[in-house]
């Protein structure tokens, strides 16, 4: 077995071990932050489980079941417990999906409820449009319900129900939203589906519980509560690193499960921990303390490290100041990887949050200005790690496809054909000639990558009306709805216009908000997909795909930079209290629910947590010397490594 589950004991180990063994096995929770090793005593868990009780699992047929965030994550940890098939580890849609599938005519039913659920709002949403509701919104209002209404009239002739990317009730698909609501639902009405369920999979660990939706932590806690049943649950999490608005954040212990503390960090070094434990004294108090690593020859003495915080004025000196401050680092630390190479992604790994002007210098201003500007909230968030509904496909599908097929690496383009689309499903296959349909694919391919990595000038609108058209994917019903043929064609805002809105602005037109984020988006240049995929995928601190949360670098730089920023979910300045709440937020204070302070403080956490050695905090602000005096008082870091400018003049 791996390194992870050899793993050496910490009491919370033990203490997991005691709640796996007992009669009947006992369910918990473990909060612990950052570094303290949630995955890794989940992985010691379920190799507990297969030793304590694999031989009585197997006779039963019965299977451990294990939630995971990626299907990266949910891969690594299977082979961590050597790919054991009593263990079944998936992310939260598979599992749901393969504890609902055998339940066809309860799918129909649900199905069916839901199509008329979704006509209801509709209507009642048109009998009570307001005088701003813009006729283009009730123009697809109108065309929402004539779709949902031929849906509902052929649900009766879809032989099976499958689990896709998008939903599309009439040809029998079910997307992600739908198993998210589906399963809380038949675990909720029937319970006979409660006590078949336990039966399958009588232990059920949950990684990452933060962001695992209130509906589904629920659940899960209503089929450990069936009377008669023996069902262990275990949630692995840590509030302060909850990164979605759906999450559950703290998941509260039922009254006979055991609350399992693991206060120590193994990953950071001494100084980036004490900032780590500064950063959560405004949060909740949890108190981090330096675990023993054991190395083969005894105890491997924990690095001093370091953890700097740069101000630098907010102007056009910021990518020099960048420049030296790395330099700074490379001399003050002895670490020559802290300075530029042709390696960069492997020397410093840079976190930040990309605001308009940057997005603009590399290269995806109009993507930017779509999704963020004036765009729903939900875009906004979904914008920083690609799973908004609109840019999700795009990041899923049509960019790796773009970059696989342009790299010639056709296997890859055939993977992710065989993982997203239909058009090679048997069913669809029937009556066609396969070498017409791999003729096809193979030009819907090049076209996408023309209109992505080439010159062909495609809108990303262009592209999706493509894939939509040939069914080469099964897209989520919010964007097929913009792709319509009759709905009008959208215009690209002029991208130097000052967007920007307060954050006290009025957020009921949600939909008139939806309409003109979509225009732009869809008139978007397609090739300003690559560069945002790069961004993504290197810099921002949300993307989960091959991740940031639970990844750990060497070196980590995190720029803090609220100019031009759109994205009011987050704000550095706010956080470090530079900038005044809005009225908004305090009204947020009053109402007792979470601010920007709150998210940007978590955010800020997760960046800076995944040093394991050095760390540097580069603030970028207008006010530098204000904000140095400021930000002292704070004592999130030390004094002496509280730094301006003049320290990188020697540099
Ligand atoms: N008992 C232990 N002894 C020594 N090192 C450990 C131990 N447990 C975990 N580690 C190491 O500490 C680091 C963090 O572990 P892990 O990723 O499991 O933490 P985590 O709590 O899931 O992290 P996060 O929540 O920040 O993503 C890893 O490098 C891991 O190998």
């Amino acid at each position: 077995m791996s390194s992870r589950a050899n793993k050496p004991d910490t009491q919370a180990d033990i203490e997991l071990r005691d709640c796996l063994g007992n009669i009947p096995p006992r369910s918990f929770i473990m909060k612990a932050g950052a570094g303290s090793g949630k995955t890794t005593s989940l992985i010691k868990g379920l190799s507990s489980v297969i030793h304590m009780h694999g031989s009585r699992l197997r006779k039963t047929r019965q299977r451990v079941a294990c939630i995971t965030y990626t299907e990266i994550a949910a891969g690594e940890i299977w082979r961590d417990v050597g790919s054991d098939p009593l263990v079944h580890v998936s992310t939260i849609h598979s599992f749901m999906w393969l504890l609902v599938k055998p339940f066809q005519n309860d799918i129909r039913v649900w199905v069916s409820r839901r199509i008329v659920e979704k006509i209801e709002a509709l209507e009642g949403k048109q009998k009570d449009y307001g005088p701003r509701v813009q006729q283009r919104t009730k123009d697809k209002d109108t065309r929402d319900l004539e779709r949902l209404r031929r849906q509902s009239g052929r649900i009766a002739a879809a032989k099976v129900f499958r689990y896709g990317t998008g939903s599309n009730y009439a040809k029998g698909i079910l997307g992600h939203d739908d198993i998210l609501k589906l399963v809380p639902h038949l675990i909720a009405e029937h319970p006979r589906f409660r006590t078949l369920f336990a039966r399958q999979f009588p232990f059920v660990f949950v990684d990452e519980s933060q962001d695992t939706t209130t509906e589904i932590v629920e659940a899960l806690k209503t089929v450990e509560r069936e009377p008669g049943v023996t069902f262990c649950l275990g949630f692995f999490g840590d509030p302060m690193q909850r990164i979605y608005a759906t999450g559950s954040g703290q998941v509260e212990a039922g009254a006979k499960w055991a609350d399992i503390p693991k206060p120590e960090n193994f990953r950071c070094s001494t100084k980036v921990l004490n900032l780590a434990n500064s950063i959560r004294r405004s949060g909740d108090d949890l108190v981090q303390t330096l675990g023993q690593r054991l190395g083969p020859d005894g105890i491997v003495p924990t690095p001093e490290g370091s953890a700097h915080l740069f101000i630098l004025p907010a102007d056009d000196t910021r990518d020099a100041n960048l420049i030296l401050v790395r330099e700074w680092m490379a001399a003050q630390t002895g670490d020559n990887y802290w300075r530029p190479g042709d390696d960069d992604q492997e020397r410093v790994k840079l976190l930040v949050i990309v605001h308009q002007m940057a997005a603009r210098r590399l290269g995806f201003g109009d993507l930017y200005a779509a999704l963020n500007s004036k765009a729903p909230s939900a875009f906004k968030d979904g914008f920083l790690d690609g799973s908004a509904w609109p840019i999700s496909p795009c990041v899923k599908f049509l960019i790796p496809i773009a970059i696989a097929h342009n790299r010639g690496r056709q296997l890859d383009v055939m993977q992710l054909i065989r993982a997203y689309s239909p058009l090679l499903d048997k069913d669809s296959l029937v009556g066609v000639s396969v070498a017409e349909r791999l003729k096809e694919l193979g030009d819907l391919v090049a076209s996408i990558s023309a209109g992505i990595a080439g010159n062909s000038g495609a809108t990303i609108g262009d592209l999706l009306k493509q894939v939509h058209n040939s069914e080469l994917l099964v897209l989520d019903p919010s964007l097929v709805s913009y792709l319509d043929p009759n709905a009008p064609v959208p215009m690209l805002p002029d991208s130097n216009e000052t967007n920007d809105i307060d954050d006290d602005v009025d957020e009921d037109d949600e939909s008139g908000k939806e309409l003109a984020a979509m225009d732009a988006f869809l008139a978007c240049p397609a090739n300003q997909l690559l560069a945002y995929h790069t961004y993504i995928s290197e810099r921002s601190p949300f993307w989960t795909q091959q991740g940031i949360k639970g990844a750990e670098f060497n070196r980590v730089l995190v720029v803090l930079d609220d100019a031009e920023s759109t994205h009011f979910q987050f704000s550095y300045e706010k956080y470090l209290g530079l900038k005044e709440l809005s009225d908004t937020d305090r009204k947020h204070i009053a109402a007792g629910e979470e601010t920007t302070v709150d998210r940007t403080r978590r955010l800020f956490y997760v960046s800076c947590t995944r040093a394991l050695k050095d760390l540097a905090v580069v603030l970028f602000t207008a006010d530098v010397e204000q904000a140095k005096v400021h930000i002292r008082q704070l004592e999130l870091f030390e004094p002496e490594a509280i730094h301006t400018a003049a320290v990188l003049l020697g540099a």
